[in-house]
């Protein structure tokens, strides 16, 4: 919203409505009670509240929002409410009996500690009929108030400001102790309504029911002044005075009588204002015409030019007035359509007709002394005059408060500010409703900042700034600010220097607040690690190294697949050509390189990308996994030797050892040999390779291998020594890492998809693309050297770059197909086990396995005893590896017999049950289901 809107009415009709909406109020009038309420504190005091002419509910939900729970507020309307937590309404005309019954159904004997009235009668139907005006009405809500209101309760009514005002002002003075009118800074001010806060009502025992008549209160046509300048006489109701003599000049009084503003209007237009009070009485037609006689002859010229739109010269005596020399053309005009004047036009009707009158006699040349005398005569002040003072008054006092809230607001804010430094509170935290309250538009206005600065030449805190804005008139700094927006805007240098000063502060504001974060946040410190990552995969062009300087992602490029170049990329290329890390040449070459490539064939180029070989890393392997790895096992080993002590040594593979090296078998025993003659077993292992070679690509296991082979025995795995070597781990807080310095990029990468295939929507996208020939390689890469990758860093402010890291890349559209083919590959992943399940079953393998061989052992000694007889060798070796195999564990079943029938009472077995049974009693095993079902319910709820 611009300057011009804030302050014009639309501006601000805007605002409470937007923010009405914005804080789910029903009407923006809601803020109306609002601002009353905070100058007044009228809600909080009141635990019982009538709302007259409440539709659609605004003041009733501030009233709920705002006073005690458990009040009690009941709305009225002639429409209904929409239901409003704890608020009770109905519909009816306030000014009917049939209100005033309900809401004393409603009350319960309870008076009302407050009443509330916003009334407006309908002005959408046409004001002649409707029987209420405005403070009619006004004047039936405080009937209602008198009768519901507490001695020493408040009463809340909308006055539009007409002749009526001070007559209604003068009943409620009679009625209440203090009575105030004020206009909230929600009420327009080109809207003639006021707020009257009428508070500590004396309840007096009998109130004359001509207080709260109109026709005694509201003067009539006939009662009203006929000329500006006599006084109001708000009791007099009978005594019509006019000094008109015609009765053409009867009925202008009359008209002017009900626009007895009208002086304002001819020769103050800013200060023109709706009719408020409809059309007098009898008189309903919008053109009225005077005769130049009684514009010449009334006592109230101005009025009578005000309230007309034509002076005609009708009369003989007028027609001869036309001939005189002072009735030039120009007059002639002006006459003729008197709504379309100006303030000069309507000086000389003035001139036009003292002259006159003097030439007539009526008027007497008064000398410039007397003229003098004249005009400083102090007129009484009449009911316009009063209204504008008490709106002097109001604005005054209006100002006074709103420096007030102004300095309570700058203060505010500067704590604010201060909690923003402290701990990067998003300045959308802060309170809209005070804001608005406070009328003001933006909290933290760094613009303004800059201009602050741009004034004084000097880097200042915001505190200072705020401490300075204390006291500032808003016109007088929205002026000031204007002036100086110009004189900034003239100097660049001075601009530009502040800039950077601010810019500075932010930076240091925003390294400040990462530290806070990384004491904070837990997580912090595996983001930065993953950045990192990010930076190690990002663009840097076609070379060979490494650059920290890019903390983008390409994860294109990062599976290997697509290079898409990101932002910073030249970054690196700025540098300088001589960069070790390539330059624009080098890349460029490449790039020609490629393209040529391409040209010649594209297929090729594919296949290059897409199965790049893997070189054979024989250097350093890391492995995401604890495992300290020997290269090779020492042969005192414990464990080895242990398994020497049999005659016949399983001995495994060499990466089956590996694998039960890991901390998980720690204390689970000894090393065997595999049996593979174990058909379930052999399944069992074979489920289990299954699952761990897709639980750990790493690491490769062949139980099949370790089982049927030693290391002597297989030259393969003697080979395998030589061409696969362990290294121990170099401990990494950051997981799995690849050495940045030996490795080439893009094997790494080619690796990595290898190993865990496409990781990204975009880079299956681009894959797709690529296999299905809908793009060449060499498309790709141009695609590549975009906007996005030509954005230099240098100067950037970190806040910035890590901004701009989240958003500002490539957009590589992806299909359903991309997405599709990613999900079957997590749905894959999810439905693997769990590394812990395949650990804990290889484990329970291995002692079976282990229990086995025992068995084998023992066997072999059976066998060899020469005392025991064949048979019963046999059953022995059978009961061994029975248990060695779990299955003598298997317990026969045992039949329960439930005790009732032909079996109940009867001693030993029943009849017809063979093998183990158990006779059990019906009613205890209910009983005993039972406890157990208790017993586990009390478990669960302990
Ligand atoms: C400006 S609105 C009131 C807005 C209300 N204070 C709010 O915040 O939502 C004026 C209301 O006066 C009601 N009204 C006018 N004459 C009435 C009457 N005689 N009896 C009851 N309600 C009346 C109209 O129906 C209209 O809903």
């Amino acid at each position: 919203m611009g300057k011009h809107d804030k302050k014009s009415a639309k501006g601000r009709l805007d605002k409470f409505y937007k923010l009405a909406k914005d804080q789910g109020y029903r009407a923006r009038s809601a803020f109306k009670l609002i601002h009353l309420n905070r100058k007044y504190d009228l809600l909080s005091k009141s635990k019982c509240v009538i709302d007259l002419c409440a539709a659609p509910g605004g003041w009733l939900q501030v009233a709920e929002k705002y006073m005690p729970k458990g009040s009690l507020i009941i709305g009225v309307d002639l429409h209904p409410i929409k239901p409003i937590p704890h608020v009770t309404t109905f519909v009816a005309d306030i000014t009917t009996p049939e209100c005033r019954t309900q809401l004393k159904q409603n009350m319960h004997d309870w008076k009302a500690d407050l009443v509330l009235h916003d009334g407006a009668p309908n002005v959408g139907s046409a004001w002649v009929q409707d029987a209420f005006t405005q403070n009619e009405l006004v004047l039936q809500s405080l009937k209602l108030a008198t009768e519901f209101l507490i001695k020493g309760g408040s009463f809340v009514t909308k006055v539009f400001r007409s002749q009526d005002y001070n007559s209604l002002m003068w009943v409620f003075q009679q009625l209440f102790k203090t009575v105030e009118a004020t206009k909230p800074p929600s009420s327009r001010n080109v809207s003639a309504e006021i707020f009257v806060v009428c508070r500590e009502f004396l309840a007096p025992k009998h109130i004359d029911p001509k207080f709260l008549d109109p026709k005694h209160v509201f003067k009539d046509i006939s009662s009203l002044p006929t000329s500006i300048t006599e006084p109001i006489d708000p009791s007099s109701s009978t005594t019509p005075a006019t000094s008109a003599s015609t009765s053409a000049a009867a009925s202008a009084a009359a008209r002017l009588a009900s626009n007895n503003h009208s002086h304002a209007n001819v020769f103050m237009p800013e200060k023109k204002r709706r009719n408020r009070d409809g059309y007098a009485d009898g008189d309903y037609t919008l053109f009225h015409t005077a005769t130049a006689t009684e514009f010449v002859k009334i006592a109230d010229p101005v009025a009578l030019l005000g309230s007309t739109n034509k002076i005609e010269f009708l009369t003989d005596e007028e027609k001869l007035w036309l001939k005189s020399r002072h009735t030039t053309p120009d007059i002639l005009s002006n006459f003729s359509d008197l709504k379309v004047l100006g303030k000069g036009d309507f000086k000389a009707l003035m001139k036009w007709r003292l002259a006159l009158r003097l030439e007539l006699g009526l008027d007497v040349k008064a000398d410039p002394t007397q003229d003098v005398t004249e005009e400083i005569t102090v007129e009484p002040i009449d009911e316009e005059e009063q209204i504008s003072e008490e709106l002097k008054r109001l604005n005054e006092e209006k100002s006074t408060r709103q420096r007030r809230e102004r300095k309570k607001a700058n203060e505010k804010k500067a704590r604010e500010i201060l909690k923003l430094q402290l701990n990067m509170t998003a300045p959308e935290d802060l309170d809209n409703e005070d804001k608005a309250l406070s009328g003001e538009a933006e909290m933290f206005d760094l613009g303004e900042g800059e201009k602050e600065l741009s004034r004084h030449g000097r880097k200042r805190s915001l505190d200072e700034l705020v401490d300075e804005e204390d006291g500032l008139d808003e016109s007088e700094a929205e002026t000031e600010d204007e002036e100086e927006d110009d004189e900034v805007l003239s100097s660049d240098e001075e601009r530009e220097l502040r800039t950077q000063a601010l810019e500075g502060e932010l930076d240091h504001l925003y390294d400040e607040y990462r530290e806070r974060q990384s004491e904070r946040d837990a997580k912090y410190k595996v983001k930065q690690a993953r950045i990192k990552d990010k930076n190690f995969d990002a663009w840097h062009g076609i070379k060979q190294g490494s650059d920290d300087e890019d903390d983008g992602v390409d994860k294109g490029y990062r599976d290997g697949m697509v290079r898409v170049p990101r932002r910073g990329d030249d970054a690196s290329d700025d540098e300088g050509e001589d960069s070790e890390e390539g330059g624009w040449d080098v890349v460029a070459a490449q790039k020609a390189k490629l393209d040529q490539d391409a040209d010649s064939s594209d297929s090729e180029d594919e296949d290059e990308i897409e199965e790049r070989p893997i070189k054979k890393a024989k250097k350093a392997v890391h492995f995401d996994r604890p495992t300290v790895a020997p290269t090779r096992r020492p042969a005192s080993s414990g464990l080895v030797q242990s398994l020497q002590e049999g005659e016949k040594r399983a001995e495994m593979s060499r990466q089956a050892q590996l694998w039960f090296d890991q901390s998980v078998f720690k204390g689970v025993g000894d090393l065997a040999a595999l049996d593979g003659d174990d058909e379930e077993e052999e399944d069992e292992d074979e489920e289990m390779e299954d699952s761990e070679e897709e639980e750990d690509d790493d690491i490769e296991m062949d139980d099949a291998s370790a089982t049927s082979s030693t290391l002597d025995e297989d030259p393969e795995l003697a080979d395998d020594d030589d061409e696969f070597e362990i290294v121990p781990a170099e401990p990494d807080e950051h997981g799995p890492e690849w050495d940045v310095d030996d490795e080439n990029q893009d094997e790494v990468k080619q690796k990595i998809i290898k190993e865990k295939g496409l990781l990204t929507a975009e880079a299956v996208e681009l894959a797709t693309q690529l296999v299905n020939r809908k793009i060449t390689a060499s498309q790709l890469m141009d695609s590549g050297f975009n906007r996005l990758s030509g954005y230099h860093k240098d100067g950037l402010p970190t806040w910035f770059l890590d901004d701009e890291a989240k958003h500002y890349k490539a957009n590589i559209p992806i299909t359903k197909e991309a997405i599709n083919i990613l999900r079957e590959k997590q749905r894959a992943l999810d439905a693997r086990p769990i590394k812990k399940v395949a650990e804990a079953k290889a484990r329970k393998k291995f002692k079976a396995f282990q229990r086995q061989e025992k068995a084998k052992r023992k066997a072999d000694g059976v066998m060899e005893t020469e005392e025991l007889g064949d048979r019963e060798k046999a059953r022995q070796v059978s009961k061994m590896m029975g248990k060695a195999t779990g299955k003598s564990k298997e317990k026969k079943e045992k039949k329960v017999v439930v005790a009732r029938g032909a079996n109940k009472g009867i001693q030993g077995r029943p009849k017809g049950v063979k093998g183990r049974y158990k006779i059990v009693d019906a009613r205890m095993r209910k009983e005993v289901r039972a406890m157990k079902r208790v017993k586990k319910a009390g478990k669960k709820r302990s």
